[in-house]
C-alpha cells in the first residue's frame, strides 16, 4: 500500500549566516536562522517522510531544546530519518519538493540538492523532484524576511515490493 506525507517549514534569513538549502551552500548575503543549519528544504523533506510513516514530525525527533542538534547538518538528520523509516519496513517512492523563495535563484543548485537527497535516501535522481518558486513579491517570503519549503512524498512498505 502506498502512503502519503507532506512537509512544510519556514526559516528566517538573516545577516551572517550560510544558506544551505537541501545540503548545497548557497552564494547569498544572507542565511537562514535555526537551531541546526536551519535548510529548510530538508525539514520539509523530512517531516514529509515522517509523516507518510506516521512517525510525527522532526521536532518530536530532532527537539532544538538538545544542544547535539546545535549546527547539525540537515543531511545527517535526513539520513537519521531514513534509518527510522528502514526499521519500519518503508522505502521511499518518491519525493516532490518547493522552495518558497524571493531570491536568491535556486535553478543552478536544483540538480546538486537531488543529488545530495539521492543518495542520503539511497533511491534513484528520477524518484526527487524539487522546484523554486517566488511569491511575485508578496507577503514574507517576497519581502525576503524569510524562505518557506513545502514538500510530498510517497512510502511503500517493504513486503508490497513487486
Ligand atoms: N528562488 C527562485 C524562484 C524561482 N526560480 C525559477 O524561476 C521560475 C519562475 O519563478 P516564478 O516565481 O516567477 O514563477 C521557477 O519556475 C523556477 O524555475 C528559481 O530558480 N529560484
Ligand atoms: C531539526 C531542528 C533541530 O533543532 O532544526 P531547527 O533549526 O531548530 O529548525 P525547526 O524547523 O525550527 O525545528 C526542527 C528542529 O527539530
Amino acid at each position: 500500500m502506498i502512503r502519503v506525507g507532506s512537509g512544510f517549514d519556514v526559516h528566517q534569513l538573516v545577516e551572517g549566516k550560510k544558506l544551505i538549502l537541501g545540503g548545497v551552500e548557497i552564494p547569498f548575503e544572507k542565511g537562514l536562522l535555526g537551531h541546526s543549519d536551519a535548510d529548510v528544504l530538508l525539514h520539509a523533506v523530512k517531516d514529509a517522510l515522517l509523516g507518510a510513516a506516521a512517525l510525527g514530525d522532526i521536532g518530536r525527533h530532532f527537539p532544538d531544546s538538545d544542544e547535539r542538534y546545535r549546527g547539525i547538518s540537515s543531511l545527517k538528520l535526513l539520513r537519521e530519518v531514513k534509518i527510522k523509516l528502514d526499521e519500519k519496513g518503508f522505502r521511499v517512492n518518491n519525493l516532490d519538493a518547493t522552495i518558497i523563495a524571493q531570491a536568491p535563484r535556486m535553478a543552478p543548485f536544483i540538480e546538486a540538492m537531488r543529488e545530495n537527497i539521492a543518495q542520503t535516501l539511497g533511491i534513484p535522481l528520477e524518484d526527487i523532484n524539487i522546484k523554486a518558486t517566488t511569491t511575485e513579491k508578496l507577503g514574507f517570503t517576497g519581502r525576503g524576511e524569510g524562505i518557506a519549503a513545502q514538500a510530498v512524498a510517497t512510502i511503500l512498505s517493504i513486503s508490497d515490493r513487486d
